[in-house]
């Protein structure tokens, strides 16, 4: 069964634990617990194959045996870089982040680099006090090529399943995914290197 590792990065307080947790339970609660980092596991059948699908949760606040973005960045095989729409320091940040995942990903055979990594502007329902407009989004994806997606965690539900649904297809053809199906004996060091990273912290869903 292939496994497949997402993590979603971005500042603090942008929808990170609000769009996974409308991805994988339908709802959205409104306040999500930010003081430690997770990741939240689930079988997926997706084109009819099974997947181990596991979704990093960075936590913003300081909080022990943190790891870094570097770490999260070498352990994910895909990620969504999420900006709040309403907060241009969001935007700003998540562009560093886009940034370093390239730098960090330049072994990554480009036409698989270039569909695993989505940036994704949350809160398109706060549009009334936007500080981000779509196009500056679309005009960084584009440099970066990196998938653009707008979209609200609270609203959205359907666009929400789309690109997380979108982003696992994607991990699953290409990128780490693939390399470690063909070397299983990768599989070993990846998991230490998860437990190195994340210690046991796991929540299944
Ligand atoms: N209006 C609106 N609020 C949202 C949306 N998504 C998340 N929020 C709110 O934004 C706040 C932060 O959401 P979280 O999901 O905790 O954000 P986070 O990025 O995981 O936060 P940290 O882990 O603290 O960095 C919460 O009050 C959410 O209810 C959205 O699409 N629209």
């Amino acid at each position: 069964m292939n496994d497949i590792k997402l993590a979603v990065l971005g500042g603090e307080g942008v929808g990170k634990s609000a769009l996974i947790v409308r991805f994988l339970t339908r709802r959205f609660i409104g306040e999500y617990a930010s003081s430690s980092e997770c990741i939240y596991r689930k079988r997926l059948s997706i084109d009819g194959r099974q997947l181990n699908l596991e979704l990093y949760d960075p936590c913003s606040q300081a909080c022990e045996g943190k790891s870094t973005l570097t770490d999260q960045i070498h352990w994910a095989d895909g990620f969504v870089v999420v900006y709040d729409i309403s907060d241009r320091s969001s935007f700003i940040k998540a562009k560093a982040i886009v940034h370093l995942i390239r730098e960090l990903n330049l072994g990554v055979a480009k036409r698989d680099a270039d569909t695993l990594v989505f940036l994704v502007g949350n809160k398109q329902d706060l549009c009334h006090v936007r500080e981000v407009r779509r196009e500056e989004g679309q005009r960084l994806a584009a440099e970066s090529q990196t998938q653009f997606y707008e979209l609200s965690a609270a609203e959205h539900y359907q666009e929400v399943v789309l690109m997380f649904s979108k982003m696992v297809h994607n991990a699953s053809l290409g990128g780490k995914a693939k390399e470690r199906r063909r070397r299983p004996s990768g599989s070993k060091s990846m998991a230490k290197l998860i437990n190195n990273v994340f210690g046991k912290r796991r929540k299944s869903v």
